[in-house]
C-alpha cells in the first residue's frame, strides 16, 4: 500500500489509478462544519487485498467508507475505484466533477454493509436481496432470485427467504445485509462496524461468516472495526489513522505487535 502523503505537487494524472490499484485516494480532503476530518489523504489498495482501518474515534475511518459510497463528497482530491474516478469524469474532452449518472455507474462496483443493517423493512428477505440486482444491474427476476438463494445458503439463511427483517435476529439481519451486498458482485466490499449493533452472543457468528468470505474470495475488502482479533485474522494490511491521515500501515503482525508510531501504541494499548 502506498501511503505517500509527502508530495504536495498537483498531479495531472490524479484521477487515474496506477497499475495494480483497485482503490486510490489522492489528496482527499474533507471538512465538516469547519473541522478538517481528512487532510490530503493518500492511499491505495491493491485488488483482492483485505485492509482494516483502525484509529481513534473521530479519526475519519467511516468517512472514508462513506466517500467511497458517495454518501458524502470530498472537498478536494480524487478517488478512483477499479480504474474509474468517483470524483471526476471527462466531458467534451475536459475533466469535470463527476455527475450523478457517472457516479451511479462507478458505485455499482462497491458494496457496503452498515452497522445498522439498513434492510428494507417492508420487503421479505429474498426481495431485499433481489431488488438492486434487478433494478440497478438489470438482471432478470429469475437470475436475481437464483443468485439470492445461493447467497442465502452461503450465509446460512436458506430457510428465511420469506421472512421479514423484523422476524429475524440482529445477527440474521446482518447476514442478509451481507448477502445483499454480495448479490451486486461488487469489486469492493466495505464493512463499517458491522457487529457493533449486535448482541454479544451474535457477534462471533457474523465475524466467522466474514472470515470465510475474506479467506474464500478475491473480493477487495475495506473494513472499519473495533474487533482487533478479527482485524488481525482477515487483514493483509492494517492502516492506522490519526488526525485525518494514515500515520502507519503494514501487515497486522507488525502493526499489532511492533508498531513504529507512538500514537499507534497508545491506541492499541487502549483497545487491546
Ligand atoms: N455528516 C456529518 N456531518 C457532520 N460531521 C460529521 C459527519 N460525518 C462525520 N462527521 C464528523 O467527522 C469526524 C469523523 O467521523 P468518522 O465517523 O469518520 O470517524 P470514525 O473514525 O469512523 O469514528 P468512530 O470510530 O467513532 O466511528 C467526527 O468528528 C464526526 O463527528
Amino acid at each position: 500500500m502506498d501511503t505517500d502523503t509527502a508530495n504536495p505537487r498537483p498531479r495531472p494524472e490524479a484521477t487515474k489509478a496506477g497499475e495494480g490499484e483497485l482503490i486510490r485516494f489522492d489528496r482527499v480532503t474533507k471538512s465538516f462544519g469547519g473541522t478538517r476530518v481528512l487532510d490530503e489523504l493518500c492511499f491505495s489498495v491493491a485488488p483482492g487485498r483485505k485492509v482494516t482501518l483502525i484509529g481513534p474515534s473521530g479519526s475519519g475511518k467511516t468517512t472514508i467508507l462513506r466517500l467511497l459510497m458517495t454518501l458524502v463528497r470530498p472537498d478536494t482530491g480524487s478517488i478512483t475505484v477499479d480504474g474509474d474516478s468517483l470524483t471526476h469524469e471527462t466531458r467534451g474532452g475536459r475533466l469535470v466533477p463527476a455527475g450523478e449518472k457517472h457516479v451511479r455507474e462507478v458505485r455499482k462496483k462497491i458494496g457496503m454493509v452498515f452497522q445498522q443493517f439498513n434492510l428494507f423493512p417492508n420487503m421479505r428477505v429474498l426481495r431485499n436481496i433481489t431488488e438492486a440486482p434487478v433494478h440497478v444491474l438489470g438482471l432478470s427476476p429469475d437470475e436475481a432470485e437464483e443468485r439470492a438463494r445461493e447467497l442465502l445458503d452461503l450465509v446460512g439463511l436458506g430457510d428465511k427467504c420469506d421472512a421479514y427483517p423484523s422476524q429475524l435476529s440482529g445477527g440474521q439481519q446482518q447476514r442478509v445485509a451481507i448477502a445483499r451486498a454480495l448479490a451486486m458482485r461488487p469489486r469492493v466490499l466495505l464493512l463499517d462496524e458491522v457487529t457493533s449493533a449486535l448482541d454479544p452472543e451474535l457477534v462471533a457468528g457474523v465475524l466467522d461468516l466474514l472470515r470465510d468470505i475474506a479467506h474464500g474470495t478475491d473480493i477487495t475488502m475495506l473494513c472499519v472495526t473495533h474487533e482487533m482479533g478479527f482485524a488481525r485474522d482477515i487483514s493483509d494490511e492494517v492502516m492506522m489513522f490519526d488526525s485525518g491521515r494514515v500515520i502507519e500501515a503494514g501487515p497486522p503482525d507488525k502493526i499489532f505487535t511492533d508498531p513504529d508510531h507512538e500514537r499507534t501504541r497508545e491506541f492499541l494499548s487502549a483497545v487491546l
